[in-house]
């Protein structure tokens, strides 16, 4: 079963295959044979021309984290993430604490899944019809960890990669926890900083399987967006599709082995006043006959009365850079988020002074 809610009219949805869409999903449509994509998934003729924006040879930055607690080494690697913060929003982090072979497992875990059974919901698009071009060409599942919950939040993700999912997510916590504490140097705050706000303790995981698409320059794997999370961790295949939007180009993230994008979200940008820019990324159609696996984890801050604020942090703010974005709790960030998983710079625009 497929969920779907684009917000567009009926009549698109009406073509007969779309119904074999909803049963199976798109891999279902790439299993069926079909040569053509139905119509709901194409992009409108006049967003077409920004599919064809070749990225140039310029890559995001790799940065090594292996010499980290070497105290003659620590400070040079601050500044490389701190520079990419601000430049790129966008970097990869290399020879860090989660070993290769277990994120690469759990992604051939999930796509086994994907390709023996369809037991879960997989979900697209779940946005506002002014902003959905298109259905995206892929498959997702997700899970949204909140402190307070218990291991039925991974009832989404299929059973057979569920303990892998689990256990990975724990590691991957540990990095955000490393990562964070960079990024909070770079800022020139105290390393727990972003700790302490609690944006470890709530987390969003997505998991896409992205099968081979006939009319790749039809499509989109996924929209164009930001992420309104403070970090997002993305995990990718050997199958290449990501890009990141630089200097009004987009450049394409080739995957790593073992590597670990790191990419600053819409709350990042609005805590650090500015200092670090949440960046557009979207993902192409597959044009590969192998299915391109990825996943994304999300950390958020984990408070969510209507009276915990977040906001600007006081520390970077000064008579002569004075807050850019008013205060705002969490739940705000939820109405949102209920509305729309994707859309750029939302969260940046909703709460700008
Ligand atoms: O599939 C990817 O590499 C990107 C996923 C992503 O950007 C997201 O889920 O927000
Ligand atoms: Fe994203």
């Amino acid at each position: 079963m497929v969920e779907v809610d684009t917000g567009m009219e009926c009549d698109r949805m009406e073509e007969p295959k779309v119904l074999d869409y909803s049963k199976n999903g798109v891999k279902g449509l790439v299993d069926s044979g079909i040569t053509s994509i139905p119509k709901i998934f194409i992009y409108p003729s006049e967003n077409l021309y920004d599919l064809k924006v070749a990225a140039s040879c310029v890559e995001i930055p790799t940065i090594d984290l292996s010499n980290l607690y070497l105290e003659s080494q620590r400070p040079k690697i601050v500044n490389q993430v701190k520079d990419a913060s601000e430049k790129w929003g966008f970097f990869q982090i290399i020879n860090h604490i989660l070993p290769k072979q277990v994120m690469n497992g759990t992604m051939a875990a999930f796509k086994s899944c994907r390709e023996q059974n369809n037991t879960v919901t997989y979900y697209n698009n779940q946005i506002p019809s002014n902003v959905a071009k298109a259905v995206n060409w892929k498959d997702s599942v997700r899970a949204f960890v909140e402190p307070w919950s218990g291991p039925e939040c991974y009832d989404g993700i299929p059973s057979g990669c569920r303990k892998e999912l689990m256990e990975l997510v724990d590691s991957a916590t540990r990095l955000a926890d490393i990562v964070m504490e960079l990024m909070s140097e770079g800022l020139g705050v105290e390393p727990g900083r972003l700790k302490e706000l609690t944006c470890l303790e709530s987390k969003k995981i997505r998991c896409h399987y992205y099968p081979y698409c006939p009319q790749p320059d039809l499509a989109m794997g996924l929209n164009p967006h930001t992420d309104k999370s403070v970090i997002t961790f993305l995990m990718q295949n050997h199958v290449t599709g990501l890009q990141a939007k630089h200097d009004q180009e987009w450049v394409e993230v080739k995957p790593k082995d073992g590597g670990i994008i790191v990419n600053v979200g819409d709350l990042l940008q609005i805590i650090s006043n500015d200092r670090y820019k949440s960046v557009q990324h979207r993902v192409v159609a597959n044009s590969s006959r192998d299915p391109r696996i990825s996943f994304g984890f999300f950390f958020n801050p984990g408070k969510n009365g209507e009276e915990d604020y977040y906001g600007p942090l006081p520390e970077l703010v000064t008579p002569t850079k004075p807050a850019l974005y008013r205060n705002y709790s969490m739940a705000e960030v939820r109405k949102v988020e209920s509305i729309s998983d994707s859309g750029i710079k939302e969260l940046v625009n909703l709460f700008k002074l």
